[in-house]
């Protein structure tokens, strides 16, 4: 089958970690006899350096034209003193809502390799850990009014503003509660009603919809004590669904406990087959151009679009398995490095990953 990817390297480690996913895609592409044709456009800090915006219109018609879309990630600190509408994020949260895609799956998965990778203890960790985190990704505070203003004593303020309409929640909370069905049938929902509005309208949502679901058992975190269980107790959850914010910082943290923010592949979905595929992490200005990075959250995020966007299940699982194998040999990246492992660069890793496919 012939597949047109959009590829959007972005900044940062961007171009180094999405050539690695193209020389895996490649590999499962010969090996199965798949054709994946890249057309590499512009979002982020490059497209605004470049034409002025972080996403140009150009972007956009290719990106809907595609088959799926691949990205890196965009930011670094020359474009830190922009307006907040010509910041590369904002060319990130532009093409999320252009596209449509409201559900980011995360899934925080230890691999058995890297149990000493885990910041945890082996009695809290033990052998395993899956948890897929479903984050609200078009709506809330990252998409709500927001503006300056001179307050009352006359001082400057700003505002953010968070939203949540019941068809929000209501689509991304079927998203969880199906995944949640294929999985070990546990929702948890978080939010923080005891204190937002939004919160509030958002559990009675959960709670409705877990009607439609009486296999799958539903409960509720309040997001404070979800941070701190997350680091006391991990093995608790299975499905987290929450929203926009809180599923951003929640999975940032859920890395950690698999080893490193540079294992957390992601899948952002639409209502229909276009899904953007992209790590967790950001474009790591701190190693850029260094053959630093780690590659496998971005790898792992192209066996994501063989799975949902191509129905390519068998070669998503090659993929994975590939990653297993390499992790298991004793391959490491810096950051995922422990006593008696072998360092390697972000382009070897690739090229290991895609050996073993
Ligand atoms: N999806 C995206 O494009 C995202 C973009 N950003 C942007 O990225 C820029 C940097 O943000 P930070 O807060 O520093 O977060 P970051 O995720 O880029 O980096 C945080 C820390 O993790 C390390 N790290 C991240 N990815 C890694 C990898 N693959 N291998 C090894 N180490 C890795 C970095 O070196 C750094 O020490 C900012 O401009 C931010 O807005 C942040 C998050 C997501
Ligand atoms: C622009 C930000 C919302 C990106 C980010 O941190 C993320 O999606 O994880
Ligand atoms: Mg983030």
């Amino acid at each position: 089958m012939e597949f047109n990817i959009a590829v959007m390297p972005g900044d940062g480690i961007g171009p180094e970690i999405v050539d690695q996913a193209k020389i895996v895609l490649d590999k499962i592409g010969s090996k199965y006899g798949h054709v994946f044709n890249y057309e590499e456009v512009l979002m982020g800090g490059v497209a605004y350096d470049k034409t002025g915006v972080p996403l140009p219109q150009e972007t956009i018609d290719i990106c809907k034209k595609s088959d799926s879309v691949l990205l890196g990630a965009v930011g670094g600190y020359e474009w830190d003193n922009l307006p907040g509408e010509l910041r590369p994020e904002a060319g990130l949260l532009g093409i999320r809502k252009e596209l449509g895609l409201f559900a980011n799956l995360r899934p925080a998965l230890l691999y058995k390799a890297l149990k000493d990778a885990s910041p945890l203890k082996p009695e809290i960790i033990g052998d395993s850990l899956d948890i897929c985190i479903v984050r609200e990704l078009t709506g809330g505070i990252y998409f709500g009014d927001r503006g300056r203003l001179t307050n009352e004593a006359g001082e400057e303020a700003a505002y953010d503003t968070e939203k949540y309409s019941v068809s929000e929640v209501e689509r991304i909370a079927r998203v969880a509660f199906e995944i949640a069905r294929k999985r070990n049938k546990l929702v948890t929902s978080i939010d923080k009603m005891n204190v937002l509005e939004s919160s509030r309208l958002w559990r009675e949502v959960v709670v409705r919809v877990a009607a439609d679901y009486p296999d799958v058992e539903l409960k509720h975190l309040l997001v404070d004590n979800a941070a701190m269980q997350l680091v006391v107790n991990p093995k608790q959850f299975d499905v987290i669904v929450t929203s926009n914010m809180f599923g951003d910082i929640l999975s940032d943290e859920a890395s950690m406990l698999t080893g490193s923010i540079g294992m957390l592949p992601s899948a952002s979905l639409s209502d229909g087959k276009l899904g953007l595929y992209e790590p967790s992490h950001g474009s790591a200005p701190d190693i850029a151009g260094q053959d630093k990075a780690n590659p496998l959250a971005t790898i792992l995020s192209a066996a994501m679009m063989l799975r949902y966007s191509f129905d390519l299940e068998e070669e998503a699982s090659a993929i994975e398995a590939a990653v297993e194998k390499v992790l298991d040999e004793g391959y490491r990246t810096g950051d995922i490095a422990s006593k008696g492992t072998k360092i390697v660069g972000c382009a070897k890793m690739g090229e290991l990953v895609a050996e073993r496919v």
